[in-house]
């Protein structure tokens, strides 16, 4: 598993793309996770010039990605205004190719309150959660690394997406609260606390971080994608499809096909033809072979066999017929 935070320079970004793309080589099964990088609450922490790197290079190379709404928008382009805007913008970060898509807070639900969602992307299919709590007066640093490690550490146990997102948002909510409990005691009545009296009182919420009360249960979310979005999906599938094609003319093959990832067979385009030809020929003389023999009393016989199919496409013989003349 490798997780990776923001970074404020381009080479740097750079070389973690090579990096990430080396060791997914060496092994197919690392994770990947992106956790915050830019910005919050409307601050830009990284150079804005790198947000193309982020986009194209960085975020499709992760599996898991956790962007807060701020971060979801620049991400896919999308203002997040409602649940349809944020199910868009999921949408086109899983068309970047990432599984998992959490947007860890945003304002789009209740007045007062904090909405969260959960994406998953298996097979095309997606599958959606949602969890809203009352958003709390205060400005919490950290907030979204522990957020990212609680989910994938969950991910890693249990497997489950709902499971992970409702123990990570209890675990946050229990620190969140415990945080401000202890910040507003340094304060005193009445006093705004210090940031350094805000710290994440996470020492002494180990229990709540080991073991998460039951306290959130989320939600599927139901609400369909808009058209728009349905169109944005439809060509997303256009574009993998084209993708798909690409490769095969770009390998010559018609059919490729696989096990454990790699090809153990395939026919081009020519073999695939020839077949069909050949199918085609032997049908004709056959029915030729038929005809002639009602017509003018004459017997075929097969006299000798011949391989017919390339030997790629699963050797395999015909007979080769010829008139003879009989008495
Ligand atoms: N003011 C708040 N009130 C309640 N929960 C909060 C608050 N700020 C952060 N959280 C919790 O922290 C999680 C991550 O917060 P987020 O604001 O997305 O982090 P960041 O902006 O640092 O990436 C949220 O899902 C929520 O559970
Ligand atoms: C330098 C720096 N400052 C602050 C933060 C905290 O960010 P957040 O509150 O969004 O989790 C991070 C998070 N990685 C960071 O790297």
């Amino acid at each position: 598993m490798c997780v990776f935070c923001y970074m404020g320079s381009k080479s740097f970004l750079e070389k973690v793309a090579e990096i990430i793309t080396d060791l997914k080589k060496y092994n197919p099964n690392l994770i990947y996770v992106k956790i915050h990088f830019y910005s919050k609450n409307n601050y830009v922490y990284v150079p804005q010039e790198l947000l193309p790197l982020y986009r194209d290079v960085i975020v499709p190379l992760a599996d898991i990605v956790t962007p807060n709404q701020f971060e979801a928008e620049k991400l896919s382009g999308i203002s997040i205004n409602n649940q349809d805007d944020a199910l868009k913008a999921i949408e086109c970060l899983h068309t970047k190719g990432v599984k998992v898509v959490v947007i860890s807070s945003s304002d789009i639900g209740k007045e007062g309150n904090m909405l969260t969602l959960a994406s998953t992307a298996k097979n095309g299919v997606r599958e959606c959660y949602k969890i809203e709590f009352p958003m709390l007066d205060g400005r919490f640093v950290g907030t979204g690394d522990l957020f990212a490690a609680c989910l994938l550490g969950w991910i890693h146990k249990s497997n489950s997406i709902k499971d992970a997102f409702e123990k990570t948002l209890s675990t946050m909510q229990s620190v969140i609260k415990r945080t401000l409990e202890h910040a507003q005691k340094l304060a005193g009545p009445g006093n705004k606390p210090t940031p350094a009296q805000m710290e994440l009182r996470l020492v002494q919420s180990k229990s709540d971080i080991e073991n998460p009360k039951d306290t959130f249960k989320a939600q599927l979310n139901r609400k369909t994608l808009s058209q728009s979005a349905q169109n944005q999906a439809a060509t997303s599938l256009r574009n993998q499809l084209s993708g798909l094609e690409n490769r095969h003319s770009s390998s010559g093959l018609l059919l490729d096909i696989t096990r454990g990832g790699k090809r153990v067979r395939g026919c081009t385009y020519a073999q695939v033809t020839c077949a069909f030809i050949l199918i085609l020929v032997i049908m004709v003389t056959s029915a030729m072979m038929r005809y002639l023999e009602r017509e003018s009393g004459f017997k075929a016989i097969s006299t000798h066999s011949v391989v017919l199919m390339h030997n790629s496409l699963n050797t395999s013989r015909g007979n080769m017929t010829h008139l003879s003349n009989f008495p």
